[in-house]
């Protein structure tokens, strides 16, 4: 295997980011947007545990709680950009340039994402996404929602037959195995939770690291 997948805690606390050190975490998803705290201040903390972070503030319209406008988005992404690793911005987001232009001359890296929690699309529409999310940023994300197996093994071909760097889940019951067995075909991130799952079908992250070693990956 010629890298080994990093797992990612979604936290929203400070109290969940400590238990993800714990946990094993590599690294940590600030979902600003299901945060309680000021996010500059949540963020301050979070960043003097001393592992990645990956500033998130996912909008209501692609299953994330941030209500605000975009210009109020881009502000906070402003923020914290500075202590940031990583920033997830949605392909479709309307100021998605904007937003990944943020990180040019800063340490952050963009991760452009896509997911649809209501199917797998086609292969040839899969691999569409993952090269505009690549042509927009320097990791790719993709989340489906599988029927069925057959989607699950779908995602899992796409995956292989992706260039990287790329992160991939099939999310719910069906798709919670993709959590260990996607970075098997190449996904660089896994993500996990620490106390409740902030997306359908999220594995603890002990669990993941767990399966990972399994397969050899850790
Ligand atoms: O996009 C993703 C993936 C995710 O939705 C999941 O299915 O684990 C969890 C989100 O917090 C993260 O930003």
């Amino acid at each position: 295997m010629d890298f080994f997948p990093k797992v990612v805690a979604s936290v929203a606390s400070l109290d969940d980011a400590r238990e993800a050190v714990r946990l094993g975490a590599d690294m940590i998803e600030v979902r600003v947007d299901l945060a309680s705290e000021d996010p500059p201040v949540l963020v301050e903390k979070i960043f003097r545990l001393g592992k990645p972070i990956i500033v998130t503030i996912r909008p209501a319209w692609e299953g994330g709680s941030f209500r605000g406008d975009d210009a109020e988005r881009l502000e906070l992404f402003r923020k914290l950009i500075p202590l940031a690793d990583y920033v997830d911005v949605e392909l479709r987001a309307g100021n998605v340039d904007e937003i990944v232009s943020l990180t040019e001359g800063s340490d952050a890296m963009a991760i452009v994402s896509y997911h649809d929690f209501e199917r797998t699309p086609s292969n040839g529409e899969m691999l569409d996404i993952i090269s505009r999310c690549l042509e927009k940023g320097d990791i790719a994300k993709l989340a489906v929602m599988p029927g069925s197996l057959g989607d699950a093994l779908r995602l899992f071909e796409v995956t292989l037959a992706s260039k990287r760097p790329v992160c991939t889940m099939a999310m719910g019951d069906i798709g919670a195995h993709s959590r260990i067995v996607a970075p098997l075909y190449g996904s660089v991130f896994s993500y996990g939770y620490v106390r409740e799952p902030v997306a359908p079908g999220q594995m603890r992250v002990d669990r993941i690291i767990e399966g990972l070693r399994l397969l050899g990956l850790r």
